[in-house]
């Protein structure tokens, strides 16, 4: 039997959010990156995610009215424990992971390579790399 039916694109506001779904599934059990969230951040999922759909909203549809700081928000966690350049490219291969297991098309592939950018440039903003 052939594959079923295929993979959705990032191309609206419920695939982005089936998307940090699958993401955070990755990254919230990786030993290392999981704490950084829990202990460091001490997140409250109920309000990180809905922050997490907008902002990749905003980059990929254009339509959201996301607006905090993102990489001050970053830079507090790096001062409470630094992000290494290894923590990074765990974060951008669950990115990957999640978006190519359950998602292909155009915005899929922008989705990538504007993760892989911005987590460059945040990398070597801290000093990380
Ligand atoms: C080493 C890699 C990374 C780690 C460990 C990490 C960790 C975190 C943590 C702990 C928070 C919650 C901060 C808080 O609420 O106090 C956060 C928020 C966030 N992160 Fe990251 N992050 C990483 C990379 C990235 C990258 C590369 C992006 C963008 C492409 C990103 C996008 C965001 C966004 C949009 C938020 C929500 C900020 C808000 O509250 O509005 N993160 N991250």
């Amino acid at each position: 039997m052939t594959d079923a039916a295929p993979k959705p694109d990032m191309d609206s506001p419920e695939a982005i959010g089936e998307f940090v779904e699958a993401f955070y599934e990755l990254l919230l059990k990786d030993e290392r990156l999981a704490p950084i969230f829990f202990d460091v951040a001490d997140i409250d999922i109920r309000e990180h995610f809905p922050r997490i759909q907008a902002y990749w909203e905003k980059l990929l549809l254009g339509g959201s009215d996301y607006q905090r700081h993102t990489m001050n928000i970053h830079r507090e966690v790096h001062e409470k424990q630094p992000l290494e350049a290894a923590d990074f490219e765990r974060w951008l291969a669950y990115f990957e992971q999640a978006a190519n297991t359950h998602f292909a098309g155009p915005k899929t592939e922008r989705a990538k390579v504007v993760a892989a950018r911005i987590a460059d440039n945040m990398a070597k903003a801290l000093g990380s790399r």
